[in-house]
C-alpha cells in the first residue's frame, strides 16, 4: 500500500469548487431520501377504543347541551330508511354534525347530517340521523361514537331504529321487530369498538352483554303493540349483525336461521355493545325491508305502503314507551 497517498478531500480533482460541492452534498442527499421513501413506512395503529378520548366525547357533548340548553334523556338513533321519524321532535334544536367538534362525518353520509334536541311526548330526547356504518369506511369507534356521546349528554334511555332482512319466515315486509338479542357476526372476529385501552370513566371492559337489550323495555313495546292493535304486525326476534355491504348468499341465510336468527342487519351491534359498556338501556326496533328467501315478496307496489305503516308503527312504540315513562305509568 503507498502511504504517500492521500484521501480525496473533494477540492482536490472533479470538485474544484464550492459550488460543485454543494451540488454533489445535494445529489448524496436526494439519493438517501429516495431510499428512504422507497422502504415501508411503520404504521401506528389506534385501537378502536382510543379514536376519541374521553375529553373528545365529553367536549362534543357540552356543546350538545350548551347549545340546546337542555338535557335530553332519551337518544335516538335512525338508520337507513328511517330519518323521517325525526319529525317526531317537537320544537328541536336542530345541529349540523358539521358544528360538533370532532364528530365523525362520512362523505356516504348524503344530507342526513343532522341532530334534533327537542321534546317528545314531554321527554327531552336527542335524535340523530343517518347512522354510520362499517361497510361505507367507517371503522367501530366511530360508528360507535354518537352512543357514547349521547351517555355524556345525559341520555339514560337509546331507541336504535334500523331496517333489515327478514331469515324467520313469520317477519314480514313491513313488520316491526323489537330486537331481544343479537348474534354479533363481527364480534367473535374481534372486531368491536371496545378493542384497545379500556377507559374506566365509561365502563368496565370485559362488558356482560346479557340483558342488553333491556327487558323492561321490550316487554313495555309488546305491551303497547296489543294495545294499539298491532300485535299481528309487532314480532320479537333475533338479530344477525354482518358486515355488507352485500346482502347475505342463500347458505348463509340459512345458517343463520339455524342459529337462531330472525332478522339480519349491518348495524345495532357494535352501537348495543358500546351502550351496555356504559350502562344506558337499550330499546332495538327493526322494519323489515327484505322477505325471508322462503317468503313470496308482497307485491311490487305494496312495498312503500308497508314500510310507512312499519315506521308509523316503529313511532308509536317510542313515543308510547317515552310517555309511559315520563308518567310513570
Ligand atoms: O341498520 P340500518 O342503518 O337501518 O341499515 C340497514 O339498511 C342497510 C341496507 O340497506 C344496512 O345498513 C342495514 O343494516
Ligand atoms: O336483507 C338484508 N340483509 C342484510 N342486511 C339488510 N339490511 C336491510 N335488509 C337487509
Amino acid at each position: 500500500m503507498n502511504r504517500n497517498i492521500k484521501m480525496c478531500n473533494g477540492d482536490c480533482c472533479m470538485l474544484k469548487t464550492a459550488l460543485q460541492i454543494r451540488r454533489m452534498k445535494l445529489l448524496i442527499e436526494k439519493q438517501l431520501q429516495k431510499e428512504a421513501n422507497a422502504k415501508p413506512k411503520n404504521i401506528i395503529v389506534t385501537p378502536q377504543s382510543s379514536l376519541y378520548s374521553y375529553e373528545d366525547v365529553q367536549n362534543m357533548a357540552k356543546y350538545i347541551i350548551n347549545r340546546a340548553e337542555k338535557k335530553p334523556k332519551y337518544g335516538l338513533i335512525f338508520g337507513s330508511h328511517m330519518n323521517k321519524l325525526s319529525d317526531l321532535v317537537d320544537s328541536p334544536t336542530v345541529l349540523e354534525y358539521t358544528d360538533i367538534p370532532k364528530f365523525p362525518i362520512s362523505p356516504l353520509h348524503g344530507t342526513n347530517c343532522k341532530m334534533f334536541v327537542g321534546e317528545l311526548m314531554g321527554g327531552p330526547v336527542i335524535a340523530i340521523q343517518g347512522r354510520l356504518h362499517y361497510y361505507d369506511g367507517n371503522p367501530f369507534g366511530s360508528c360507535a361514537l354518537p352512543v357514547r356521546m349521547l351517555k355524556l349528554c345525559g341520555v339514560e334511555y337509546l331507541f336504535l331504529i334500523c331496517s333489515a332482512g327478514a331469515i324467520a319466515a313469520d317477519c314480514k315486509v313491513g313488520d316491526v321487530v323489537v330486537i331481544k338479542d343479537h348474534i354479533n357476526m363481527f364480534g367473535w372476529g374481534g372486531n368491536c369498538p371496545l378493542v384497545g385501552p379500556n377507559d374506566v370513566r365509561f365502563g368496565s371492559h370485559n362488558v356482560t352483554m346479557t340483558n342488553a337489550y333491556d327487558e323492561k323495555l321490550i316487554d313495555r313495546a309488546m305491551e303497547i303493540a296489543r294495545e294499539i292493535g298491532q300485535d299481528d304486525r309487532v314480532k320479537c326476534g333475533v338479530y344477525a349483525c354482518v358486515g355488507g355491504p352485500a346482502l347475505e348468499t342463500p347458505a348463509e341465510h340459512r345458517f343463520l336461521r339455524k342459529i337462531g336468527a330472525d332478522v339480519i342487519g349491518m348495524s345495532i351491534a357494535p352501537e348495543v355493545t358500546v351502550a351496555r359498556h356504559c350502562g344506558l338501556k337499550v330499546l332495538s326496533l327493526t322494519v323489515i325491508t327484505v322477505p325471508s328467501i322462503d317468503v313470496a315478496a308482497p307485491p311490487q307496489n305494496d312495498y312503500a305502503s308497508l314500510l310507512s305503516e312499519g315506521r308509523h308503527i316503529s313511532s308509536e312504540l317510542v313515543s308510547r314507551i317515552i310517555y309511559k315513562i315520563q308518567n310513570n305509568l
